[in-house]
């Protein structure tokens, strides 16, 4: 049943069913113009209420019917103005959500009553579409231009306690929105409605308000960087305040069509349902998310208060789970507790200013030196920093310390899960928690499974990152997972391109230009050049240990750039000391300039390599860097590391700054044809056979050979994953 109604008295109540989130699909817009239409001819109805079942108003249009059919009948702003214009008061009773379109219909009610817990929101732009049923035109009518192209560009879920005082919600209540909603409908009844038809109100337009909408274009071009969606909501809500709400709409319309036709919604689109079914886990044994049941974990431990280890604690503290954290000196400890209590202090305010108590909101947080402390935690997050002997270690106390069916995680970003938990009595309770950096702000979460870690384990770590409010991806354990793993060859292709004539700020514009939030080098250069260097290091692949005459960009027979450690051996570790690929106002600087010392050790290295120097051209830049991500990615589905191309589209957009609107790596090698991809890569890797990261993947051959079929049947092409180590 898509929509009931049913009789309070004199007021209809209609509610729209559709679970789990009420989107309005087909169906339920049929039902809707069924059930208004008849309320409204119905002599004994004086008044109408509007809501959702399972205490959710509406998440919005049903995203699946998109580019389908469905759409196309009975339209959402048909039935918004319908309502609208009804004689008999609508008030709308949001609980849990009004979200993209179940906001437009509630802005088409003469009144909204909202519960404390609700969220409002016009998220389209996070889909790559705007607002389409008539949300542009209302909105700016109801809280004015400027607050309303905050809600529409930034597409965030308000509060309700903030819907308030924008005004988009005319009341809030504690208790039962509906049984509210039901009171002020019978308040109303017979009350003058024209004031509360948003499509008459009139916007008075002043240069400001010019000014005002010009700069967000411009500020709008800077921060989403080649998404069209942002654009296209400004453009709408200029619209609103110089078309009358009839012309405004159909300017609405006519973006929506035009931000279809340029393909970023559907890449956004597979990217929103990518990201849910990356929760859907599944294991070669059978098993899935839905037949392994998680452990409650009522309690956690966090090892190591550096950056990371400070990130895990909040956000554990955030998702009210108590946290002991520790340190392994009183010194580091007073500076990890400083920095941790700073943060919360601003969780706090943050809470506060949403109305809600921090106290009851936010997990308390013990600091310690002792390990002793940890014998009653339900699960503990290892967080120091890359050495395996050090994590070895810290696990071998854990697993004479921790109760026997404590989960014991390390946050290592590439090392050998299995080998960690070799060291300890419980390696099925032993699970990679790989987190990114700012761990209280990054989305992303990649869960390593190890040879044999249990189905409970990888059930409770993937729970416990949806608790987290994080994106959790199941991935294998091979070295640098799949994230990292797949920067390898996407990073030696940049060094590459700085020894073939190209300088750092022309390939980071170009992978910019493409949408990266980072290119290459600003990111080698935040995360620090030193990092690398150690691995290299250590691996023989640089300094003390590599053979004598080896040739300076040769190792074991394949091509090597030697730039970022001669970097290195100058003091240059990126940002931290000033200087990198970039140079920076002062030591811990953040805005990077055009380095001249950069310039200079590059051409004379090129002088002294006599590398043939190719001419500039930034599509050759993206193509061998996105390529070589996309290809490493093909090598990972043959290796059973990510179960489907999708988990690694979910990864780079949620952990590597990957453009949304270009779907991801593997989604983008799917738009541009796997038959090109392919033929790239061939052309370079016979042009480079010294390359071997760039000689086309196994995986990418079949499907080329197949057509490049579309990305959702890959999977079958994949067969069962393995564990490779
Ligand atoms: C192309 C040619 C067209 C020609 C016709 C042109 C006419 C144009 C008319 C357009 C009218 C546009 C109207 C409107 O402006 C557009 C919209 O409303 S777009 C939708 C906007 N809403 C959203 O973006 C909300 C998206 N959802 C969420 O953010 C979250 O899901 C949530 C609602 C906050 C809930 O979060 P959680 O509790 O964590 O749960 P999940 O996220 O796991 O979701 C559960 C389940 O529901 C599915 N789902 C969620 N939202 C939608 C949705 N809007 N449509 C369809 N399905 C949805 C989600 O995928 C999960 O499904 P499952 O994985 O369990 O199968």
């Amino acid at each position: 049943m898509a929509a009931t109604r049913r009789l309070a008295n004199t007021v209809a109540v209609i509610t729209i069913s559709h679970p789990p989130v009420n989107a309005l699909s087909s169906s339920v817009r049929h039902a809707l113009v069924k059930e208004f239409g008849e309320a409204s001819r119905d002599p004994k109805v004086e008044a109408i209420v509007l809501n959702g079942s399972g205490r959710k108003f509406s998440a919005g249009a049903d995203i699946r019917e998109f580019g389908t059919s469905a759409i196309k009948t009975v339209s959402l702003e048909d039935i918004n103005s319908t309502i609208e214009a009804s004689q008999k008061p609508v008030v709308a009773a949001i609980e849990g959500i009004a979200l993209g379109g179940g906001l437009e219909l509630a802005l088409a009610c003469h009144y909204r009553v909202a519960d404390i817990q609700a969220k409002v929101g016009l998220p389209e732009v996070l889909i790559g579409i705007l607002p389409a049923a008539g949300g542009t035109q209302r909105l700016p009518r109801l809280i004015g231009v400027p607050a309303a192209l905050d809600v529409i560009v930034r597409g965030r879920h308000i509060p309700a306690s903030e819907a308030l005082k924008l005004g988009i919600v005319d009341e809030v209540v504690q208790g039962n929105a509906l049984d509210a909603a039901i009171q002020l409908a019978r308040k109303v009844i017979g009350y003058p409605l024209n004031k509360k038809r948003l499509s008459t109100v009139r916007i008075s337009s002043d240069s400001n308000l010019e000014d005002f909408l010009d700069t967000a274009v411009e500020k709008a071009k800077k921060q989403f960087r080649g998404a069209k969606a942002p654009l296209a909501c400004i453009e709408a809500v200029r619209a609103s305040v110089h078309l009358s709400y009839h012309q405004g709409l159909e300017k609405e319309r006519q973006l929506f069509f035009s931000l279809w036709a340029t393909g970023q919604p559907q890449a956004q689109q597979y990217a929103f349902f990518s990201e849910r079914e990356a929760g859907k886990w599944t294991h070669s044994s059978g098993a899935r998310w839905d037949t392994e049941e998680a452990k409650p974990i009522r309690t956690a431990a966090v090892i190591g208060l550096g950056t990371m280890g400070r990130g895990i604690v909040i956000s554990l503290s955030k998702a009210k789970i108590p946290v002991i954290a520790i340190e392994q000196d009183a010194q580091q400890l007073e500076v990890g507790k400083k920095a941790v209590n700073s943060l919360l202090e601003r969780e706090a305010e943050k809470l506060k200013q949403q109305g809600s108590v921090p106290s009851s909101n936010l997990g308390s947080v013990h600091f310690t030196l002792d390990f002793g402390e940890l014998q009653d935690v339900d699960l503990v997050i290892e967080a120091v920093y890359e050495n395996m002997e050090l994590k070895k270690e810290i696990f071998r106390k854990l697993s004479s310390v921790c109760k026997p069916d404590a989960f014991l995680c390390t946050n290592t970003s590439g090392l050998n899960v299995d080998e960690i938990a070799s060291v300890t009595h419980r390696p099925n309770q032993v699970i990679g928690t790989h987190f990114f950096s700012p761990a209280n702000i990054m989305r992303l979460l990649e869960v390593v499974r190890g040879q044999q870690t249990s189905l409970t384990a990888i059930a409770t770590a993937m729970n416990l990152g949806k608790k987290l409010g994080k994106v959790a991806v199941l991935v294998g354990n091979c070295p640098l997972f799949v994230g990292n793993r797949m920067l390898g060859p996407y990073l030696e292709q940049a060094s590459y391109l700085l020894e073939e004539g190209y300088y750092p700020e022309e390939v980071d514009q170009a992978m910019e230009e493409f949408g990266f939030a980072m290119g290459p080098f600003r990111m080698m250069d935040l995360a620090g050049l030193d990092v690398g260097w150690r691995s290299r290091t250590e691996k023989g692949l640089t300094g003390a240990k590599v053979p004598q005459g080896t040739p300076a960009r040769q190792r074991l027979g394949s091509r090597y750039s030697p730039l970022a450690d001669i970097l290195c051996e100058s003091g240059r570790f990126g940002q931290k000391t000033g200087r990198g690929w970039y140079q920076y106002e002062k030591p811990g600087g953040r805005t990077g300039k055009p380095d001249p010392w950069v310039k200079d050790f590059l051409q004379k290295y090129r002088k002294t390599h006599q590398i043939k120097q190719q001419p500039s051209n930034p599509e050759q830049i993206v193509e061998r860097c996105a390529f070589a991500l996309a290809n490493e990615g093909f090598r990972i589905l043959e290796d059973g590391i990510a179960s489907c191309p999708e988990d690694i589209d979910v990864i780079y957009n949620n952990g590597y700054g990957w453009p949304k609107y270009r779907g991801g790596p593997m989604y983008y090698a799917s738009s541009v044809g796997l038959p090109k991809v392919l033929d790239t890569l061939e052309k370079y890797y016979k042009a480079n056979p010294d390359v071997p990261s760039m000689k086309p993947a196994f995986l990418l051959k079949k499907l080329a050979a197949l057509g490049g079929p579309p990305i959702k049947e890959w999977r079958t092409q994949v067969g069962k994953p393995v564990n490779k180590l």
